[in-house]
């Protein structure tokens, strides 16, 4: 059994594996990763591995104890991954985006893939189908959206994700939603329409926190999974292990 950690920019997600199967997942914030750690082995006695993919600030440190117990995987740039790595700055690739194009790769053998991740930021990864990883892009996720409006003007208000009523923003607040909503999902949208310009056939993932209030609203057929970070990093690890 083990038990993997996704310490985003944000929140960090966990959960327990026993092979490909989910045991539950856990939410929580920075300062709790600690305490909550020590419940969930509390629960599940039998985690004998903890994996752990950081984009975070949160230092090796504060998992360092656990070595005592568990053995304590810190997924790096020096693993082995699925797929050949042409990104030109393959050293400052995300963590995260690395174990998204892994779990792709591995989840969907012999064909085209495009990953969204819409979290903190939104990120786009394209691996083709003979397992080449592009790159893709990064931009601001949903809620970043809302916030750098509020916080780098003196009149906007600070609101919390709301679908907007119209097209046409009829005051302040519908402005906003209109913007940061509707803008996102056309961008979403126009982005996976360029790629189509440029591969007739590739599957979609859609992931992160904005999964499933995204899934519903966007044009294109995508397969939406907001627990895909937390299976792929099970299966790099399994990857690692066979491959190391
Ligand atoms: N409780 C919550 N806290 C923060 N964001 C939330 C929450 N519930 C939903 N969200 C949405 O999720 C998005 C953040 O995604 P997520 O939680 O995956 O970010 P994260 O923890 O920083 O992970 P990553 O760094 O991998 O993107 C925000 O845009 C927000 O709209
Ligand atoms: C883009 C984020 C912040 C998304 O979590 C993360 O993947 C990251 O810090 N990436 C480093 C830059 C890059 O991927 O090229
Ligand atoms: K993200």
């Amino acid at each position: 059994m083990i038990l993997v950690v996704d310490v985003g920019n944000t929140r960090i997600k966990a959960a327990v594996f026993e092979d490909a199967t989910l045991f539950e997942i856990f939410v929580f914030s920075k300062i709790e990763l600690r305490k909550n750690i020590e419940n969930i082995l509390e629960k599940f006695r039998n985690v004998t591995d903890l994996v752990i993919s950081s984009v975070g600030d949160v230092e090796k440190q504060s998992f360092l104890n656990f070595d005592k117990v568990l053995k304590v995987h810190f997924i790096s740039h020096e693993d082995s991954f699925p797929f050949r790595n042409w990104y030109a700055t393959p050293k400052t690739l995300g963590i995260d985006r690395m174990v998204l194009a892994a779990g792709a790769t591995l989840q969907f053998p012999n064909q085209n893939r495009l990953v969204i991740d819409a979290g903190t930021c939104i990120t786009y990864d394209f691996i083709d189908e003979n397992d080449n990883y592009l790159g893709g892009a990064i931009a601001p996720g949903l809620r970043l959206r809302y916030e750098a409006l509020h916080n780098y003007t003196a009149k906007l208000p600070l609101l919390s994700l709301q679908t907007p009523q119209d097209l046409i923003g009829n005051s302040t607040s519908e402005s906003i939603h209109s913007g940061v909503v509707n803008g996102f999902v056309y961008e979403i949208d126009g982005f996976i329409d360029e790629y189509k310009a440029r591969y007739p056939n590739f599957i979609i993932i859609l992931t992160g926190g904005d999964t499933d209030f995204l899934a519903k609203r966007l044009k294109n057929t995508i397969f939406a999974n907001s627990n895909f970070l937390l299976e792929s990093l099970s299966q790099t690890f399994q990857y690692k292990i066979k491959n190391d």
